[in-house]
C-alpha cells in the first residue's frame, strides 16, 4: 500500500487553548497537499452531533473519548489520516483507544500538545479560563478538573516555544519516521 493510502489516527491531547485544533488543521493542509485523505474530528463539532447531550463529568468525557476513538479507528482502517484535537484528559480512556487500534492493527499516534496552563489561560480562545476565574464555570480541565499528561506520548510539542508550522512539520516528520507519510 502507498504511504498516502495508509490510514492512521493521530490524537492531539492537551489543555483547552493549547493549540490542538490549530496544529491539527495545519497538519491536515500539508497532508492534503501531499495527496493524503484526511479528516479532522473536531471536539466541538463532535459534541454538537455524535456526542450531543454529553457534559464534562469524568463519565461523559470518557464516553466522548471512546466514541471519537471508535470513529477515528474506522476512518483510519479505511485509508484516512484521522486527526483528533480532543482534550482526552484521562490516561485510561486514552489507553483504551490506543488498545482498540492496536488490536485492529491500525496505526495510532498520541501527541501531547504541552502548552502550560499559564499560556493557555492567556490565549483563552473561548473565554473559559476567564469564566472559571470569575466563578461562572467549574470543572475546567487543567484548572479545577484533572488533566493527566501523557507519560510517554509518541511526540510532545512545546506549542508555546515554537510556531504552528514548526509543530506541523514535527508531526509530518514523525509520520514519515513511522512510515505513514
Ligand atoms: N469544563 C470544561 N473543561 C474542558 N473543556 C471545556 C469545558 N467546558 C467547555 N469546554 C470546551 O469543550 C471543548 C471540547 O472538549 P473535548 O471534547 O475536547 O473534551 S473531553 O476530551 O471530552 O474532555 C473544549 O475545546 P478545546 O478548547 O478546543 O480543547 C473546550 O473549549
Ligand atoms: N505556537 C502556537 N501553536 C498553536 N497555536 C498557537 C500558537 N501560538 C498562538 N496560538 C494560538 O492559540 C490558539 C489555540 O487555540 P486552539 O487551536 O483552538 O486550541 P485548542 O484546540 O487546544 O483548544 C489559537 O488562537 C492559535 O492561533
Amino acid at each position: 500500500m502507498s504511504l498516502r493510502g495508509q490510514g492512521a489516527t493521530i490524537w492531539l491531547t492537551g489543555l483547552p487553548s493549547a493549540g490542538k485544533t490549530t496544529i491539527a488543521y495545519a497538519l491536515a493542509e500539508r497532508l492534503r497537499a501531499d495527496g493524503h485523505r484526511v479528516e479532522v474530528l473536531d471536539g466541538d463539532e463532535i459534541r454538537e452531533f455524535l456526542s450531543a447531550g454529553l457534559g464534562f463529568s469524568r463519565a461523559d468525557r470518557d464516553t466522548n473519548v471512546r466514541r471519537i476513538g471508535y470513529v477515528a479507528g474506522l476512518l483510519a482502517a479505511n485509508g484516512v489520516k484521522a486527526l483528533v484535537p480532543v482534550i482526552a484528559p484521562y490516561a485510561d480512556s486514552r489507553a483504551a483507544v490506543r488498545e482498540r487500534h492496536q488490536k485492529a492493527g491500525t496505526p495510532y499516534l498520541e501527541v501531547h500538545v504541552a502548552t502550560p496552563v499559564e499560556v493557555c489561560s492567556v490565549r483563552d480562545v473561548k473565554g473559559l479560563y476567564a469564566k472559571q476565574a470569575a466563578g461562572e464555570l467549574t470543572g475546567l480541565t487543567g484548572v479545577d478538573d484533572p488533566y493527566e499528561a501523557p507519560a510517554a506520548p509518541d511526540l510532545r510539542i512545546a506549542a508555546h516555544e515554537q510556531g504552528v508550522h514548526e509543530s506541523a512539520a514535527a508531526l509530518l516528520a514523525l509520520l514519515s519516521e513511522r512510515g505513514l507519510a
